[in-house]
């Protein structure tokens, strides 16, 4: 296979500046689907992220550790917190206004995460070239300079509409994207 596993932008990718469109700084960001587990308010287990961009090129998030997320006793399963990042990583690069799905997510557990700890997440683009976006994000402990606990960092890749019209739920996507185009 030749495909490249990286997940930092090749040299000289350009940082995309803020885009037409895109919520302008301070916006809550909403959620893109009412049953996502990571951010829909209908979903009964759910992770519940709410997310704002504070410059329209990056987002932040919190995500209290509960106990439905434990992996070893009272402590964060993994799997979870790679599911928050994922999440905002996906906020981040939809900052963009186009749709990307990931292809690509590292995680780098760093600190143990107790149930009950807040984790103030933080996603940003370090490029995009074509329809590959490099993105990263950090998890930190109790206050947005707290110490790390998790890091992440990923390739998203750009698809059109027509990927979760065929892939997924057409009915459900025009429900609720009526802004967008599955055909256009
Ligand atoms: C109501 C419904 C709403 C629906 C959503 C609507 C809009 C979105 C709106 C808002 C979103 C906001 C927030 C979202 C927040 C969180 C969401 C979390 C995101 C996810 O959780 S999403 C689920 C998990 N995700 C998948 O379900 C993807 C499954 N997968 C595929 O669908 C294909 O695999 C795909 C499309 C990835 C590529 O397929 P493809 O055929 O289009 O393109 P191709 O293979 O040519 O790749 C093109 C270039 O990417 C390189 N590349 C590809 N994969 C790579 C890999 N793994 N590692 C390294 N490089 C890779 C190639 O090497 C090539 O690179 P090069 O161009 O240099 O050759």
């Amino acid at each position: 296979m030749t495909r490249s596993s990286r997940t930092s932008p090749p040299p000289g990718t350009p940082v995309p500046p803020a885009q037409l469109g895109a919520p302008p700084p301070g916006s809550a960001l909403g959620s893109h689907y009412s049953r996502c587990f990571g951010c829909g308010s209908d979903h009964p287990t759910g992770l519940h992220l709410a997310a704002v961009t504070p410059d329209s090129t990056t987002v932040e998030a919190t995500f209290t550790v509960g106990e439905a997320h434990q992996g070893a006793p009272m402590l964060a399963h993994g799997g979870v917190l790679a599911a928050a990042m994922d999440e905002v990583l996906g906020m981040s690069v939809y900052l963009f206004r186009k749709p990307y799905v990931t292809a690509r997510l590292e995680t780098d557990y760093v600190l143990p995460v107790p149930v009950g700890t807040t984790l103030h997440l933080r996603a940003w683009c370090n490029g995009i070239t074509g329809r590959k976006a490099y993105l990263e994000a950090e998890g930190r402990v109790g206050a947005p300079d707290g110490p790390v606990a998790v890091r992440a960092a990923a390739l998203f890749v750009e698809v059109s509409m027509r990927h979760f019209a065929e892939h997924g739920d057409l009915a459900a996507i025009t429900a609720e994207h009526q802004d967008y185009e599955v055909n256009p």
